[in-house]
């Protein structure tokens, strides 16, 4: 399937000179959103990993749907003020601002392999950050999983260490 034309671009939104990719079109037709789920599961089949680790909110969407298929734990980076327990937090910039994520501070054990999963990888500015979190509980970063990645952003200068695999690379 060309999943490309379930993305929408919005030119200056949530500010002048940034397209946004939504994805709002591809999650509104279920075929499109099962197959696209299906070839994440596909992309990571090989890879070791205990536990998928998503932000908040876009990532959400696509982690829980590929946890609940392949049957693994699941965690949430959250924006300040949402998490109820004790977190780590990391402050971090991306493609159009400033913010801070955080996660619970035992929500991962010493060396457990983790999967991030998000929809644009766009800076790598969060993916970046959500790694700090990780290394700060002492588990390990097997690969990162997006949808979408906008190349010409460099990204994966940010994170030359790590298995980077996206659906559709712009
Ligand atoms: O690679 P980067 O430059 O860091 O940008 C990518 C991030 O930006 C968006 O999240 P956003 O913080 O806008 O949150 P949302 O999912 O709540 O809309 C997107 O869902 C990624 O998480
Ligand atoms: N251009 C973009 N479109 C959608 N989400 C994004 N997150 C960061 N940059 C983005």
């Amino acid at each position: 399937m060309n999943f490309e034309k379930y993305i929408r671009d919005i030119p200056d939104f949530p500010k002048p000179g940034i397209i946004f990719k939504d994805i709002t079109p591809l999650l509104a037709t279920p075929e499109a959103f099962r197959e696209v789920i299906d070839a994440m599961a596909e992309r990571v089949k090989d890879l070791d990993f205990d536990t998928i680790l998503v932000p908040e909110a876009r990532g959400f969407l696509f982690g829980s749907a590929l946890a609940y298929k392949l049957g693994k734990k699941l965690v949430p980076v959250r924006k300040p003020g949402k998490l109820p327990y004790d977190v780590v937090e990391v402050s971090y910039s991306l493609e159009y601002g400033e913010a801070k994520i955080q996660m619970h501070k035992d929500a991962l054990s010493k060396s457990e392999k983790v999967l991030i999963v998000d929809d644009v990888l766009a800076t790598g500015g969060t993916i970046k950050a959500i790694e700090t979190l990780v290394k700060k509980l002492e588990a390990e970063v097997s690969g990162v999983l997006c949808l979408i990645e906008l190349s010409f952003l460099n990204p994966r200068e940010k994170l030359s260490e790590v298995k980077v695999e996206s659906i559709l690379v712009y």
